[in-house]
């Protein structure tokens, strides 16, 4: 059931010292035990603030820090947020008793370290249900299917690992930001463990979580290492987390918060600005350059069926940095572009080899792509961005290309994402009463089921974002021939799960049932 409402709030924009009228509009979203279990809202502007949307999120429990999150947008908040916020920057650590043991997980997405790895990676990647959605009916189809496509693809992934030195380089960037936070955290009197699960290579989540148990945390902070959620990344990394947290009895007992994105912090925001200013510097006339923002993209279906917020909030990042920018005297043309689609399906549009050359047609000279999605270097960046867009932008009339870096361990941003930490501490447990109440609750502390569950109540069925075959000339050859494909497999388990016998049972991805 869901409930709506409005009303309209005065604000303050401290950043431009304006004030303006915003309407607030709220979701009550209420579960089969009648338990609210989020309120959305969503505020816009009704005067002042022009083009400018402000998210404010208010859930009970997990989502709670983004209430007291850094905003470049600051509105007034009620009495007791008020209380929280202060009390937390004068004493930060007042939130950790004497026998508590904070842990922070930072989740990544893992990459492949040595070409070896590249097709097991894939594997795992295409074995994830929230990256291939397959009918329930066909679940069984899952890891068959990644195989197979993991098989097919990894030659061509191979090439891209082997340009870029043989490897992923997010394994070593991870750690060291991990490390950094640290470093950040102690310097901030918060002393914590951090700890790195990553989804499709190693340090498994799994593994990360068994060295949280062996540490004895008792307190633990889940920080996707995603700016923006999207249910393919940050959301697919909390359900696995959800699935191992119900069936351990020390994680279930464990306090714990997750913060699902922080594209909006101002620490992050200015970063970025930080970023792209240097490297404006480096062109001949700076202000003439367009930023070229290129996220990863994701399939439309996962917006428009599913409802992932990814895209909404992509665009109010950017909007949120190129505001910074003229904050700074920095006016620059700019655009938002999807990259790295894989597939038949459509993606996220505009896609951003096709922006590059409209942008070389009319006549643009000037490129500063900024990655914006991922806060380290990759494939996609020292790969794509680096070679093929930049040749392509070249072949397009642009003269003069740069590229912003990635985040990496930047100290201002490191130092954000400690504050991050530290503001949702408060929020450590926060769920814990009412989670026993609504018993029947997959996860007793924190309730990532029910954060998925507001993007993706339905976990709507999702066409698949890869081609299931190789073989394709045309878009329309290659989907034909993916559903040949599907029928081809389809029919080899027919045949495999009747006899016992064949490919699928040899590799061990069937099991042998012995009669
Ligand atoms: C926010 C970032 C990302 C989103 C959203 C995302 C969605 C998504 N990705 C694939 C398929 C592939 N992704 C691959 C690599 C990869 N993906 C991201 C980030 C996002 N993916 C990163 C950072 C990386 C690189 C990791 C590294 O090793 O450096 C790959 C493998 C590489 C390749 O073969 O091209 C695939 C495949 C889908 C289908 C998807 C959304 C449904
Ligand atoms: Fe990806």
């Amino acid at each position: 059931m869901i409930e709506t409402g409005s009303l309209n709030l005065h604000c303050f924009n401290l950043s431009q010292n304006q004030s303006s009228s915003i309407r607030i509009s709220s979701q009550k979203c209420i579960n089969h035990t009648n338990r609210i279990y989020g309120l959305r809202m969503d505020a816009r502007p009704v005067s002042g603030l022009e083009k400018r949307s402000l998210v404010v999120k208010s859930f009970p429990g997990i989502y709670q820090p983004l209430l007291v999150s850094k905003n470049p947008f600051q509105r007034h908040v009620s009495s007791s947020e008020t209380a929280l916020t202060s009390q937390m920057q004068v004493a930060p650590n007042k939130f950790i008793m004497g026998n508590d043991k904070v842990g922070v997980l930072l989740l990544n997405l893992g990459g492949p370290e040595t070409l070896e790895d590249v097709q097991p990676f894939l594997f795992n990647l295409f074995a994830d249900p929230d990256i291939i959605r397959l009918p329930k009916l066909f679940g069984f189809l899952q890891k068959p299917l990644a195989q197979f496509i993991s098989v097919a693809r990894a030659s061509k992934s191979k090439e891209g690992y082997a340009s870029i030195g043989g490897g992923s380089p997010l394994r070593q960037m991870t750690d060291a930001q991990a490390e950094q936070l640290r470093k950040s955290l102690i310097d901030k009197s918060v002393p914590a463990h951090v700890y790195v699960g990553m989804r499709y290579w190693h340090p498994f989540t799994e593994e990360a979580i068994e060295k949280i148990k062996n540490d004895g945390i008792t307190k633990l902070v889940v920080l996707p290492l995603y700016p923006q959620f999207s249910i393919s990344t940050s959301g697919s990394s909390l359900r696995l987390l959800e699935s191992i947290f119900r069936e351990d009895e020390y994680l279930v007992n464990m306090q714990h918060t997750v913060i699902p994105s922080w594209y909006q912090r101002e620490g992050y925001i200015k970063s970025m600005a930080n970023l792209i200013e240097v490297e404006l510097k480096k062109f001949q006339d700076p202000q003439q350059v367009m930023i070229f923002f290129s996220a990863h993209g994701v399939p439309l279906s996962y917006v428009e069926e599913a409802g992932d917020p990814y895209k909404a909030e992509m665009e109010e990042c950017v909007d949120f940095i190129m505001q910074e920018l003229e904050n700074r005297k920095i006016s620059n043309a700019y655009t938002l572009a999807y990259q790295s689609r894989v597939g038949p399906v459509e993606w996220l549009k505009p896609y951003t080899d096709e922006t590059i050359v409209e942008l070389g047609q009319k006549g643009i000279k000037s490129l500063l792509a900024v990655p914006i999605s991922f806060v380290s270097e990759h494939i996609e960046t020292l790969e794509e961005i680096d070679v093929e867009y930049k040749e392509l932008a070249m072949e397009s009339g642009i003269t003069e290309w740069g590229r912003v870096p990635a985040l990496g361990c930047e100290p201002n941003f490191i130092s954000d994402l400690a504050d991050a930490v530290i503001e949702s501490l408060p929020y450590v447990g926060a769920m814990a009463v009412s989670n026993l109440e609504a018993s029947q609750t997959l996860v007793p502390l924190g309730s990532v089921e029910e954060l998925l569950a507001a993007y993706d109540s339905t976990r709507a069925e999702l066409p698949s974002p890869v081609n299931l075959w190789v073989w394709g000339w045309t878009k329309s050859a290659e989907t034909w021939n993916g559903r040949v494909a599907m029928l081809a497999v389809l029919a080899l388990l027919v045949v495999e799960v009747t006899t016992g016998h064949g490919l699928l049972h040899h590799w061990g991805i069937l099991p042998v049932f012995h009669r």
